[in-house]
This record gives structure tokens, C-alpha cells and sequence, in this order.
């Protein structure tokens, strides 16, 4: 026998006894699942390339009910009753990813979140005030700035990001009045979710590291040499620019309006002890990678599902008019339980002395659980029949369904809904992005008819939008043709928009076959590259 194929026999026995050695060692051999994941992490691995998981861990859960075992370690949960124990407030489970890195400088920045100093939890400093400036309409001019942006300029995809530096800095990274990605941000941000998952190339499907953490610290996190994914260095570079301008030039935030890192600051001073320079710009950090894109997700959603146009909304859209708008509210719910923006599982590690299933089924300490907001948001027993279609009305009271019966269901259905996640580690940003996607859907709908398919799609009326499942959930190629309202009551500068067509990033083929447009626009939703055209 030459060396060359001893080596490959003695490689093979190793992998097949260490294969042998998880799949009896695995706490979760009892629960059903794929054989293989059971062996190892490379099912999960090679589930998350396909980019399909939250079609996966559906058709799991339908056909091994509550608990799947997804990996020799990991196991996905369906049943909604387990939420509060998963994501208990009192005495939380602690998050996966907050044993990894604190570097800010790479891509897993959410870590300082779990930090408790002198008895206080860091991220409550923070999301306390989200609500309250929500509640106190502070945010809205800020966003408002972003919208008069938008309708001057002809690009969808920059507004999220534009407007959640708008409401950060009081300054808008600038990519909706230059009608470009300034500094590659989109591609930035799209190939560092694909770090997480994308089959789209070898190498970015060989980074799907989160799944197998051992490759993460080969990588994202190499003591030598860092190898990928892409980091978020323009987002730190850019946040600490404006701290140290307003630092330096002492100055409150332009427009007079208070934005997030005034209030950063002023917590830094009522708090020295807790809030430091890093703990301040990591949060603004935060909010423009966490809050950009899921938002412009939510957006990009909601424009397609032509039912929108029912809503008939007033002009110009203000928040206090929004609110009390029931429709839109139950579109945008509906929106977002349907598409969320997150399509992996929220992964907690069990505690001490582990924990027993409704089913008597016990789990041991250290195991990874979680749940996937794609499958607890298709629960029939909390949302109704049809679980996979748009139904805004399943959020307004059905016909001849009594009040109280109807406030019990719908707490039941917000309580459940897991699109911002639950319990301390759930979304900061959610009442941001409610605001600023409301009053953005609200704005496109009041302003243009908006209806579903483009000329050329009419030759393909089976035409579906592609998803694909990084963690956050992209879709791309939504045909949505928008044509200025008859009567409208708006700025002047949409006036001459009076023909417009708006499409799903990375269409190029789609692109270069475009009609000539007459005195339209071109809007874009989310990332793409057409926007170097
Ligand atoms: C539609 C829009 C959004 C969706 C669907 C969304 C979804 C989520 C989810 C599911 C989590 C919890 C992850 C977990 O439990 O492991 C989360 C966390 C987070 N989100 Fe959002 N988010 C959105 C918008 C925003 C915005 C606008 C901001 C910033 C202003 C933001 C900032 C954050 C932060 C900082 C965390 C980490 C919280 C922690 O780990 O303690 N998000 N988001």
C-alpha cells in the first residue's frame, strides 16, 4: 500500500470514528431528526447554503413535530408555549452568539448586549429610550428628512440606510442625494450576511461558518491573519468620525432634533461607570448593521403584496395619522409575520440542570435550542388556517366576533409573532423600524399606484420574487410598476414622477431588458448592483 492512500485511510477512519463518537455521545439521539445530523454539523451546514431554511425547518417541524434535532448539539423548537422559557426575562438563557468576540472592528458586534455592569444590563440603558422617543414622536423628523430624500432622488434601496444614520448622527451616510452606494456598504453588507449562509459562490459557501463555529475562529476571528468575512469597518470608521466631531465642535446634533448619539452621550454622562466611548459607539454602530437592511426587508414585503392598495391612505403620511390606521397596521404585521426578516433559529444555550419538554422529553444543560421565527409565525393554533398566505384581516376583528374575544386573540398573535425576537435579547430597533417603514409604505402607497408585474412579466404571469434565507431573509426581483396618482397632494419635486418602475435588486438581466422608461424613474428596492450602473 503506497503512503499517499494510507494517509487517506487513516484520514477517513478518524472522520468516521469521530463521526461514530458524536452521534453516541449526542445528548439528542432520542429526538428525531436527519440521521445525519446527528454525526455532525455539516447537515446544518449544508441546509444553510441552500439558502432555504426557513422552508426546511417548516417541513422538519411538520413532519417530526415540536423538537427536531438539527445538529449533534442543536435542537429547533415549534411549540409557541416555550417562548417565555427560551427567552426568559427573569433569568435569561444565554445568547450563542455572545460567547464569541467582542471585536468590534468584525462582523458579530452584538455581544456587548449581554453585558451587566454594577447590577445594570447595558442594552436596557438603550432600548428603555427607543421606546419612549417612539411613544414621543422624537424620531419622526428625522425620518421625515430621509423621505423628502427619497422623493427627490430615485432609489428605494438607500433609504433605510440612510435614514438610520439620519436618526444616529443627524447625517445621512449620503447615498440617497449622491444616488449611489458611496462606499460599497450594500455589497459590504450582503457578503458578510452570506458569510452565514449563501450558495452563490465556493468561497462565500465555504464561510457558512456560523453553522460550525470551529471555521468562525479560522476565519472571522484569526489570531494571524483575519481571512473574512468583509468587515463592518466603515460603519465603526464613520461612527467614530461624528462622536469625535461632536466632541470636538461641542455641538448639539444639526436641525436641532435629538438624535441617537446626543442621547448616547447624555446617558455616558449620567452613567460614566456603565456607558463608556466604546459602549456609545458600538451602539450607533449597531443601529445602522442592525437596523438598515432588516427594515428595508420589511419594506420590500410589504410592496409586494399588491393588497396594499386597499388601504387608501391620507397625505402626506405623519405618524399619529398612521397609528390609527388599522389597515395599514394589519398589512404591515401581516408583512412581517409572513416574511420575517430573520429566518434562522434564535439560539439560546440551556441552562443549568437543563429543562423538561410539555412531553416529559428532557433536555440537557448546554445544549443549543431555539426557534426559528419562520416556523412559530406559521402556527395554526395561534394564527389561524393558512398560515403561509397574506391576511392582513387575520389582525382586524372577523365578522361578528365579540371585543374581548377578539383583543385575546390578538394579544395571543403579537405575543407569539417572533419577528423581532422575544425576551432581553430581542430587537432594539423594533419600534424604529415601525415608524420608519409605516410611514415609508404609507408615503409610496399615498403617492403612486403601485401594482405587481412589469411589462415584460405579463408574458410570465407565474413570475415569483426570489428569496433567499441569510439570516436575514433577501428577496430580489419584485416587478412592481408605480404610477403617480391622479390627484395628488405632495411636494413638488414628485410631481414629474409621473411613470415609475420599481425592481428587485441584482435583476440585471431584468435591467438590461427594461422599456424605455417615458418621464419616469427608476426605483430600486434593497441591494443591488444596478446601482453602479
Ligand atoms: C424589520 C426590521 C427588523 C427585524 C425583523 C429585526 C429582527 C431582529 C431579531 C429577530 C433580533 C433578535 C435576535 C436574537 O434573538 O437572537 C434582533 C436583534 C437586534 N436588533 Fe433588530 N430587527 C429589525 C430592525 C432593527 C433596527 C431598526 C435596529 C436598530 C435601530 C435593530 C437593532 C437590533 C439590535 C441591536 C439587536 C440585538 C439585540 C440583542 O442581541 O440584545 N433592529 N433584531
Amino acid at each position: 500500500m503506497d503512503i499517499a492512500f494510507k494517509l487517506v485511510l487513516l484520514g477517513a477512519t478518524l472522520i468516521l470514528s469521530h463521526l461514530i463518537w458524536n452521534y453516541f455521545r449526542s445528548p439528542l439521539k432520542s429526538f428525531p431528526g436527519p440521521f445525519s445530523a446527528n454525526l455532525s454539523n455539516l447537515w446544518r451546514l449544508q441546509d444553510v447554503f441552500k439558502g432555504l431554511c426557513d422552508i426546511t425547518h417548516n417541513e422538519l417541524h411538520r413532519r417530526y413535530r415540536s423538537a427536531v434535532c438539527i445538529g449533534p448539539n442543536v435542537l429547533s423548537l415549534s411549540d409557541p408555549a416555550l417562548i417565555n422559557q427560551v427567552y426568559s426575562t427573569r433569568d435569561p438563557w444565554v445568547k450563542v452568539s455572545s460567547e464569541r468576540t467582542q471585536d468590534p472592528q468584525h462582523s458579530d458586534v452584538y455581544n456587548v448586549n449581554d453585558s451587566v455592569v454594577s447590577g445594570v444590563r447595558i442594552k436596557n440603558l438603550f432600548s428603555h429610550q427607543d421606546e419612549q422617543w417612539h411613544a414621543n414622536q422624537e424620531l419622526e423628523p428625522g425620518v421625515d428628512i430621509t423621505i423628502n430624500l427619497f422623493l427627490e432622488s430615485e432609489y428605494i434601496n438607500y433609504f433605510t440606510w440612510d435614514t438610520m444614520s439620519q436618526l444616529s448622527y443627524s447625517q445621512s451616510i449620503g447615498m440617497l442625494e449622491a444616488k449611489n452606494d458611496r462606499f460599497g456598504i450594500l455589497e459590504v453588507s450582503n457578503r458578510s450576511l452570506d458569510y452565514f449562509a449563501s450558495p452563490k459562490t465556493l468561497i462565500s459557501s465555504f464561510l457558512q461558518v456560523c453553522q460550525i463555529p470551529m471555521l468562525d475562529l479560522l476565519l472571522d476571528k484569526n489570531p494571524i491573519c483575519r481571512l473574512g468575512p468583509p468587515s463592518f469597518g466603515w460603519s465603526v470608521k464613520f461612527s467614530a468620525e461624528q462622536y469625535q466631531e461632536r466632541f470636538t465642535e461641542g455641538k448639539q446634533s444639526h436641525n436641532g432634533i435629538k438624535d441617537f448619539l446626543d442621547r448616547y452621550i447624555e446617558t455616558k454622562s449620567k452613567m460614566p461607570n456603565i456607558v463608556d466611548d466604546n459602549v456609545a459607539q458600538m451602539y450607533l454602530v449597531l443601529n445602522i448593521i442592525a437596523g438598515s437592511d432588516t427594515t428595508a426587508r420589511a419594506i420590500s414585503a410589504a410592496v409586494y403584496y399588491e393588497e396594499l392598495r386597499g388601504a387608501n391612505l391620507s397625505t402626506p403620511p405623519q405618524w399619529k395619522e398612521i397609528r390609527s390606521l388599522p389597515y395599514l397596521d394589519a398589512v404591515m404585521r401581516e408583512t412581517m409575520l409572513v416574511h420575517p426578516g430573520v429566518g434562522l433559529l434564535l439560539e439560546r444555550i440551556v441552562p443549568k440542570g437543563g429543562f423538561t419538554l410539555p412531553d416529559g422529553r428532557f433536555v440537557p444543560e448546554g445544549t443549543i435550542v431555539g426557534m426559528n421565527p419562520w416556523v412559530i409565525n406559521r402556527n395554526r393554533t395561534v394564527f389561524g388556517p393558512e398560515p403561509d398566505s397574506f391576511k392582513p384581516e387575520r389582525w382586524l376583528p372577523a365578522e361578528g366576533e365579540h371585543d374581548e374575544a377578539y383583543q385575546t386573540r390578538f394579544s395571543k398573535m403579537k405575543g407569539t409573532d417572533l419577528t423581532f425576537g422575544a425576551g432581553p435579547r430581542a430587537c432594539l430597533g423594533r419600534y424604529i423600524s415601525q415608524l420608519e417603514s409605516y410611514k415609508f409604505v404609507a408615503t409610496l402607497f399615498t403617492m403612486f399606484d403601485v401594482s405587481f408585474g412589469c411589462l415584460q412579466d405579463l408574458e410570465h404571469p407565474d413570475h415569483e420574487w426570489e428569496v433567499t434565507n441569510s439570516w436575514f431573509v433577501r428577496q430580489k426581483n419584485i416587478p412592481v410598476v408605480i404610477q403617480k396618482k391622479k390627484v395628488l397632494n405632495c411636494t413638488p419635486s414628485v410631481q414629474w414622477a409621473s411613470t415609475a418602475l420599481m425592481y428587485m435588486p441584482q435583476r440585471e438581466s431584468f435591467s438590461r431588458a427594461l422599456p424605455p422608461l417615458h418621464c419616469g424613474q427608476k426605483f430600486q428596492i434593497g441591494t443591488s448592483k444596478l446601482q453602479h450602473d
